[in-house]
């Protein structure tokens, strides 16, 4: 299977954002989406996640049977901002989440295994998600894009606000997901990157592209920051 974007276009007003995407995207590779401020970054994965309509191209999955377009069970998506039904504890918010997913999940477990995922506490697990931490929260939205294992995750910025502690499980978490699914982490942390992916692409004037993986870490560095830097002058 492989997540394919042919020529994808979207633009704000007259501002053309993505200008000509074009990607391929294999499992068993945690890809590290790179850009500045403002790059379309965001812009990309609200496309992928049909949040948003695109201007021009397509993107859809390939496997042996031929081309298939994303079916939102297809997709999972972790946003910077981790967004829960705050009037809910977290047991009643994960007990809703598997009760109304129940055809698709692949096995069902007791609740406090899956809070064993991720590492909740036993404490927080009854108590009301409006009282969360930022990285709790996020927790969370993690758990359950785990639990319903879609084939393309996307992650923003996920792992900026989580202590060092929570941000090693969860690495160690997506290192393990990254086997049978397409996994794309939006970060401004290149050492976030280097650390945790094992391709780097750049999203740079409205295109995407692969940085060589063959280079030594400060050399990767340099091309990056050369390659951004050549939008101040576009
Ligand atoms: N709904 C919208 N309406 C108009 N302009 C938008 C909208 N969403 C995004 N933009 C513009 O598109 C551009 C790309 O924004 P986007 O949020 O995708 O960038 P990003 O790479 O995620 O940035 P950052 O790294 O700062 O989070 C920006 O110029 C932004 O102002």
């Amino acid at each position: 299977m492989k997540l394919k974007i042919e020529h994808l276009q979207k633009r704000f007003d007259t501002k053309d954002v993505l200008k000509d995407v074009t990607f391929t995207f294999e499992p068993g590779k945690i890809y590290g989406l790179l850009g500045r401020n403002g790059a379309g970054k965001t812009t990309l994965f609200n496309c992928l996640n049909q949040d948003i309509p695109v201007d021009g191209g397509r993107f859809y999955l390939e496997d042996e049977m031929g081309e298939h377009d994303l079916r939102l069970e297809d997709i999972g998506y972790v946003l910077s901002t981790p967004q829960v039904p705050e009037f809910l504890t977290a047991r009643e918010f994960l007990k809703f989440f598997i009760e109304i997913n129940k055809e698709s999940l692949q096995k069902e477990k007791e609740i406090d295994e899956y809070f064993d995922i991720v590492n909740l506490e036993k404490e927080d697990r009854d108590r009301l998600l409006k009282d969360f931490s930022h990285g709790m929260k996020n927790k969370m939205q993690m758990l359950i894009n785990i639990i319903a294992s879609p084939k393309v995750l996307l992650l923003d910025e996920p792992l900026t606000s989580l202590d060092v502690v929570v941000a090693e499980e969860m690495k160690n978490i997506l290192r393990d997901l990254k086997h049978d699914r397409i996994l794309i982490l939006s970060t401004h942390i290149m050492e976030l990157a280097f650390d945790l992916c094992d391709e780097i692409v750049l999203l740079s004037q409205g295109e995407l592209r692969a940085v060589s993986s063959t280079l030594d870490e400060e050399e990767l560095k340099a091309d990056i920051l050369r390659i951004l830097q050549e939008e101040d002058h576009s």
